[in-house]
């Protein structure tokens, strides 16, 4: 099948064709509507940056900053569901006194893809929010406090016949992300203070 240049998944390069995951591959297309997100989001997390299971960067080349999974209920009242979310991502890059992180970002806000739940590609045992941040960063930023305004939800967690197409996958969430929230309405000064907490430490 030949791509078609006026197709969003064909001017970010990836071939719509590409078998992206054992399902059929998949539109590139925003997720929610044009006037914005809609309830129960924008979701709100936050925590500090901690290890994870050492696999994002090294093997899958997509470092994922992990947050302690018990912060995603505030006093036992409220849960998100597993699954594979976007959103933004806000970090306290000057808090580690590091200049060369602070400097390399124009802001503190990037545009986010999450996963929550227990990687059925690696059969986890320990349930697990982890968040790749769609920028290019000089140095990881373990310690560093990040919160997040999860504004969609994606797809479930899925199990995979290579490692390949888990990455492929997330390679088309990324694209999926920055599709949605190139919208005016889904731009982060336009959200303001709202959204309900999910997840605090
Ligand atoms: C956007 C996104 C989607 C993901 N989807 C899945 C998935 O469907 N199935 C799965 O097993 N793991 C999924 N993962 C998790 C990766 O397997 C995980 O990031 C990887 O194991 C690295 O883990 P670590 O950084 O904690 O070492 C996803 C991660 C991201 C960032
Ligand atoms: N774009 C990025 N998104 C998320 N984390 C990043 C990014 N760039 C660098 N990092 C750093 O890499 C770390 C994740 O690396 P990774 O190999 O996935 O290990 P682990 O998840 O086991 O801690 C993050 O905690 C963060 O400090």
């Amino acid at each position: 099948m030949m791509s078609d240049p006026t197709t969003p998944a064909a001017s970010t390069g990836i071939s719509p064709t590409a078998k992206l995951s054992p399902g059929l591959p998949r539109a590139i297309t925003p997720i929610g509507s044009s006037s914005g997100p809609e309830l129960p989001y924008p979701l709100k997390i936050e925590g500090p940056v901690v290890k994870g299971f050492g696999r994002g960067s090294k093997e899958l080349n997509i470092p994922t900053a992990n947050i302690p999974v018990e912060g995603l209920s505030v006093g036992g009242r409220e849960e998100i569901a597993n699954g594979v979310y976007f959103g933004w991502a806000g970090l306290d890059l000057g808090q580690k006194g590091n200049k060369e992180l602070a400097k390399s970002a124009s802001g503190n806000v990037f545009p986010m893809v999450m996963s929550i739940g227990w990687n059925p590609f690696y059969k986890n045992t320990k349930r697990s929010v982890e968040v790749h941040i769609i920028h290019t960063f000089p140095t990881d930023f373990y310690g560093t406090h990040m919160k997040l305004l999860v504004l969609g939800y994606i797809r479930p967690e899925l199990d995979y016949v290579s490692k390949e197409a888990l990455i492929g996958d997330i390679k088309t969430d990324i694209e999926i992300a920055l599709v949605s929230l190139e919208r005016d309405r889904w731009h982060v000064g336009e959200l303001g203070n709202e959204g309900r907490w999910v997840g605090e430490f």
